[in-house]
C-alpha cells in the first residue's frame, strides 16, 4: 500500500469554509473538500475532488466555526446593532452609521415596552461561541428590553439577528373592539452580516423562532417581507411560508418604513412538533 503525507490550509468563503488538502502517494493529487454545515451524510468525492461533507467537520472541527442560536443577551446588544444596521442601512457612512448603532443601542436597552400578556424575544446566531452555556453569569429573570440578563466571557460573535413576539401590531385585530390578535407569533428584524450569508444562520433562527412561538402556545406565525427582496422571500418560502392574499381596501397594518416599499404578508401554521 502507498504511504499517504496529508498537508492542510484552511480558507473562508462568502459561502463555504474550504479545506484544501494535499494527498501525496504513489500517483501525486490534490483535492479540495467543500463544507456544507447542513448535511450529514457520508462524503464523497466527485470527478473534480469537491465533496458536500460534515464528516469532514468531524475529523477537522477546530476549523469550522460553530453557530450557536440563542436569546441574545446583554453583552450581545452592540453586535445586535451592528448587524442591523449593516444589513439595512449598507450605505450609511460615518458618522451617520455610528449614530444610528448607537441609536439601536439606545432602543434595544431602553426595552421597546411590550403590552400585558405579550412576549418578545430576540434571538442571535453567534459564531465562535461555545456550544453550551456553562459559564453564565446573571439571572434568568433578569431582563433588559428584548434581552436576557446573562454574559459570559467565552463568547463568539453575532452574526446573525431575528425578533420574534406575540405583540400583533402588524396583524389585523379582531372584532368591533379592535382587539390584539392572539395565538399569532409574528417574525421581524430577520438580519445576517454580509460575510456570513448563505450558511444557513437565517434558515436556523427562523427555527428557533418557530420553536419559540410554539413554547408560547402559537399556531401560526407570520411577518411582512420586502416584495422586492428576492433573497429573504425564497428563504420564508423554503421553510413553508405562504403568501397571504390581503383582501383590496382591507388596511391591515403593516411595517412602518418608506411608503415605496410594498410587502407580502406572509404565514405559516405550525405543528405541535
Ligand atoms: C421578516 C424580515 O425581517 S424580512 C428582512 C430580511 N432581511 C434582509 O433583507 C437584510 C439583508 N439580508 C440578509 O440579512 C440575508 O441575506 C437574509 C436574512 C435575507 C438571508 O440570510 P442567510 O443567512 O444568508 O440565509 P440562509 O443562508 O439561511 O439561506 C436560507 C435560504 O434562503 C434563500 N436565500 C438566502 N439568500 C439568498 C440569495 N442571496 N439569493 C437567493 N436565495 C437566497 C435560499 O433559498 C437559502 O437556501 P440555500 O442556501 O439552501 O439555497
Amino acid at each position: 500500500m502507498a504511504s499517504v503525507q496529508l498537508g492542510l490550509s484552511a480558507t473562508t468563503t462568502n459561502h463555504n469554509h474550504l479545506l484544501k488538502f494535499s494527498l501525496s502517494s504513489s500517483k501525486s493529487f490534490r483535492n479540495t473538500v467543500k463544507f456544507s454545515r447542513s448535511t450529514s451524510a457520508l462524503c464523497s468525492f466527485n470527478k473534480s475532488g469537491i465533496c458536500r461533507a460534515s464528516q469532514t467537520v468531524e475529523l477537522f472541527p477546530s476549523v469550522i466555526p460553530d453557530i450557536v442560536v440563542r436569546e441574545a443577551r446583554i453583552e450581545d446588544c452592540w453586535e445586535v446593532a451592528e448587524t442591523h444596521c449593516s444589513s439595512f442601512f449598507p450605505d450609511y457612512t460615518f458618522p451617520l452609521n455610528l449614530a444610528l448603532r448607537f441609536d439601536r443601542v439606545v432602543g434595544l436597552l431602553s426595552g421597546f415596552s411590550v403590552p400585558n400578556g405579550c412576549k418578545r424575544t430576540c434571538l442571535v446566531g453567534v459564531v465562535g461561541g461555545p456550544a453550551d452555556d456553562r459559564f453564565l453569569f446573571g439571572s434568568e429573570d433578569f431582563r433588559v428590553g428584548s434581552f436576557e440578563g446573562k454574559f459570559s466571557f467565552n463568547r463568539g460573535y453575532v452574526a446573525g439577528i431575528l425578533t420574534v413576539d406575540t405583540v400583533a401590531d402588524f396583524l389585523p385585530r379582531k372584532g368591533p373592539l379592535r382587539q390584539r390578535r392572539t395565538g399569532i407569533a409574528y417574525i421581524s428584524n430577520v438580519a445576517v452580516r454580509e460575510s456570513d450569508r448563505r450558511k444557513g444562520i437565517a434558515k436556523r433562527l427562523v427555527v428557533k423562532a418557530e420553536a419559540q412561538a410554539r413554547s408560547w402556545g402559537c399556531r401560526a406565525i407570520a411577518l411582512h417581507v420586502d416584495k422586492k427582496n428576492p433573497a429573504a422571500t425564497r428563504l420564508y418560502q423554503n421553510q413553508g411560508f405562504r403568501c397571504i392574499n390581503v383582501p383590496e381596501k382591507a388596511n391591515w397594518p403593516q411595517p412602518r418604513t418608506s411608503p415605496d416599499i410594498h410587502f407580502n404578508f406572509m404565514m405559516k401554521l405550525l405543528t405541535s412538533s
